[in-house]
């Protein structure tokens, strides 16, 4: 649905994309994820058409239509003081010539009782449902979402996460969305491509990154009550995390041996999990998370 081929942005003398490859499938959800300034924005700018650049960036649809295909959402939506929910919704339908119902639409988002509010008295949440709205009036092939849900509350993010796959699966709009959240990437990209300072770190799924990271190793935790000299009881390697849980990391193989080795000696709150993208994140580019789960350099 659209190829970016080896594209690459100077501004100045400051190259902020360096021959970035990538490819979107219709109806996927694609993320493009990176720490600040890694060049995230800048790509969506040269998908968008909006900045000039290096290389080649080909379309499925007509370019000249592109802005009726491609629907934007940037990272902040500002609203006239005083303009109402139905009147923004009204302006972007005339303006789009759109023939989508705006009555539907405020209904599929919870937000027909506030169509006489003021736009800039609504929830947080509440503007970020209509600013996502407001991308679907064009009726578009595509939406992209820049840093949706920087700056929302844990439950806004779920809610939006939600919305997002609604949108994607029932009305088969594919997505693009850039992120720093690495929770989020893996609970809605189909495909990631990892930015690091304007250059590709790492493409593919998500399921793809993990597997290649990590092949047939998996993890276990489990508790352990345990005097220090005891600690040193297992015949295999193990970590503590921070909560004082024993992570071990094993070949599936040696699975058995190794969970009845735990329950013999005593361990308990056994669970067995799978690697997830962020483990793969950090053993790939060595980033810790911060507390909202959102990257930062280790
Ligand atoms: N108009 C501009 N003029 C000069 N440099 C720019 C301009 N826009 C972006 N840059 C630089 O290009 C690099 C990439 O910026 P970009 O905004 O694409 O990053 P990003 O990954 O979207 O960051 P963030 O997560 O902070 O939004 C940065 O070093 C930035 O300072």
């Amino acid at each position: 649905m659209i190829t970016v081929k080896s594209v690459s942005k100077k501004y100045g003398d400051k190259l902020a994309l360096d021959h970035i490859n990538l490819h979107v499938n219709e109806g996927e959800i694609y993320a493009i994820l990176g720490h600040n300034g890694a060049g995230k924005t800048t790509l969506i700018k040269c998908i968008m058409d909006l900045i000039q650049y290096e290389g080649d960036i080909a379309y499925s649809f007509d370019r000249a239509n592109l802005y009726h295909h491609i629907s934007l959402q940037m990272q902040t939506s500002v609203f006239e003081e005083g303009v109402r929910v139905m009147d923004i919704c009204k302006l972007y339908k005339d303006i789009l010539n759109s023939k989508v119902n705006i009555k539907e639409l405020l209904q599929h988002f919870d937000l027909e009782e506030h169509s006489k509010s003021e736009v800039n008295k609504l929830s947080g949440g509440q503007k970020q449902k209509l600013s996502i709205l407001l991308t679907l009036i064009n009726e578009p092939k595509v939406i992209i979402f820049d840093e949706l849900t920087t700056g929302l509350d844990v439950m806004s993010r779920r809610k939006t996460w939600n919305l997002l796959k609604d949108i994607n699966k029932e009305k088969g709009i594919t997505l693009i969305l850039t992120s720093h959240f690495l929770d989020e990437v893996e609970y809605l990209a189909d495909k990631v491509i990892i930015l690091e300072r304007g250059k590709e770190s790492v493409s593919g799924s998500v399921d793809e990154i993990i597997e290649n990271c990590f092949g047939d190793r998996k993890k276990i935790s489990f508790s352990y009550k345990s005097s220090a000299e005891e600690k040193e009881d297992f015949t295999f390697s193990y970590q503590i995390d921070e909560n004082g849980k024993y992570i071990v990391e094993y070949d599936a193989q040696d699975e058995s041996k190794i969970f009845n080795e735990i329950s013999q000696k005593g361990g308990y709150d056994i669970n067995m999990n799978r690697f997830s993208f962020e483990d793969a994140f950090l053993k790939i580019l060595g980033y810790k998370m911060t507390e909202k789960g959102e990257i930062k350099d280790a």
